[in-house]
């Protein structure tokens, strides 16, 4: 008979250091199963509501607008503001133009659909690559899938590395970080914890740059008249956090100026703006919804907007872009008004995104 010692070595893949199949699951009383060893990639994008109801919009506004790397006020403050006001108004404004853009068809939201294409084409890649022994998935930082499901999931699955891959090109403290803050508290139940990488910025990836560049050269093949200025409009954060040391703002210009310099345009013809401004305070400037008025005033009649922070097309791109900021161009006397869509699940996309997981795996796995 064999003692307890012993029974484990026969059958914990682990500890007998089996190669390939030899890993698949041993399960006993006295083991638990031990699934084929697995390297993670973890997509994250921010998340989007399950649905534009009040209660699913509500539930969505509230983890996120509670984040204090969103919001940093005391919540002392913050949260009866929040709780009182803010949502019990915002969930019904914002359904409306969720409810405006939504993907009746698969029944989610445009930012859902895109990443779970970018998820599948990601996969095709990786696994030509690198074979079964890699897994891709997907995570959100707000709503569904949560990061903590899909952490779980990979730990369940044998992933004894985990690539962390927050889809912001840019850094900023109230994405890239919250988004890997939500990750580590994930590993914090894990009694196996996988090690762990997280993929920095991609912003200066000459593959990304090349992306972007590919697809405002296709918006001006396709715009009617060729625009005469084309807007970059981020996603803004207040001022304030650029003065604390976020690098958000400097990543942003660099994106534009890497942007022109690849178009081999001079300055004059490309700006950078910031959208969605929220609340009182002052946000990074100029402000997208004013400075395409401004354009429009100085007599600018055909202008182009791309959304260079945003690695999927989303309420703020579909929404305000195509709708609000559209508006505010042509009230001021503009006429032709392009939208250039984000890099979603297009072809040299999905080739830059995966340079950047390759070149995040180096020393765990090679081709
Ligand atoms: C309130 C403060 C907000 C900060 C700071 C902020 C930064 C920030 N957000 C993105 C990307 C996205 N934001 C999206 C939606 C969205 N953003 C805010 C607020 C802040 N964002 C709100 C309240 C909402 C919800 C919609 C609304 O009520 O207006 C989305 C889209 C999600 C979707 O479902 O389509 C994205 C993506 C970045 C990149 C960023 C800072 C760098
Ligand atoms: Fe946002
Ligand atoms: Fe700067």
């Amino acid at each position: 008979m064999l003692d307890a010692k012993s029974r484990h070595a026969t059958g914990c893949p682990v500890h007998m250091d089996l190669p390939g199949a030899g890993r698949l699951a041993h399960a006993g009383a006295d083991h638990p199963p031990v699934p084929q060893a697995k390297i993670g990639i973890l997509l994250a994008n921010l998340g989007t509501p399950d649905n534009y109801d009040y209660w699913s919009m509500r539930r969505y506004l509230n983890e996120f607008l509670s984040d204090r790397r969103v919001i940093d006020y005391s919540p002392w403050i913050w949260q009866p503001l929040l709780q009182l006001i803010i949502l019990t108004k915002r969930p019904f404004s914002s359904g409306a133009n969720y409810k405006s853009i939504w993907n009746n068809e698969q029944g989610e939201s445009p930012l859902m659909t895109i990443t779970k294409a970018q998820t599948a084409k990601i996969t095709t890649t990786m696994q030509d690559r690198f074979g079964e022994g890699v897994m891709v998935d997907f995570c959100m930082r707000y709503g569904n899938p949560s990061t903590k499901s899909k952490v779980a999931a990979m730990v369940a699955a044998g992933c004894e590395k985990i690539l962390f891959f927050p889809l912001y090109p840019q850094y900023a403290g109230a994405t890239t970080a919250t988004a890997n803050d939500q990750f580590f508290r994930a590993l914090m139940d894990a009694k196996w914890q996988p090690a762990s990488r997280t993929v920095p910025p991609y912003f200066d990836q000459p593959s990304y740059i090349a992306a972007l560049g590919e697809s405002v050269k296709r918006g001006w093949e396709a715009a009617d008249e060729e625009p005469e200025v084309l807007v970059c409009s981020y996603h803004g954060v207040p001022k304030r956090y650029l003065m604390e040391g976020d690098p958000y703002h400097c990543q942003c210009q660099k994106t534009t100026r890497l942007l022109r310099e690849y178009l081999g345009w001079d300055e004059s013809r490309i700006i950078t703006t910031f959208q969605s401004r929220f609340g009182p305070e002052e946000w990074l400037q100029p402000y997208t919804v004013e400075e395409v008025a401004r354009q429009a005033e100085k007599g600018v009649k055909r202008l182009a907007v791309i959304a260079p922070a945003f690695s999927a097309d989303c309420i703020e791109t579909l929404e305000e872009i195509n709708e609000e900021i559209c508006e505010s161009f042509e009230e001021a006397g503009g006429e032709h008004f392009t939208y250039i869509p984000c890099l979603n699940d297009d072809v040299a996309h999905i080739a830059a995104l995966c340079e950047v997981i390759e070149a995040n795996l180096q020393g765990w796995i090679t081709r």
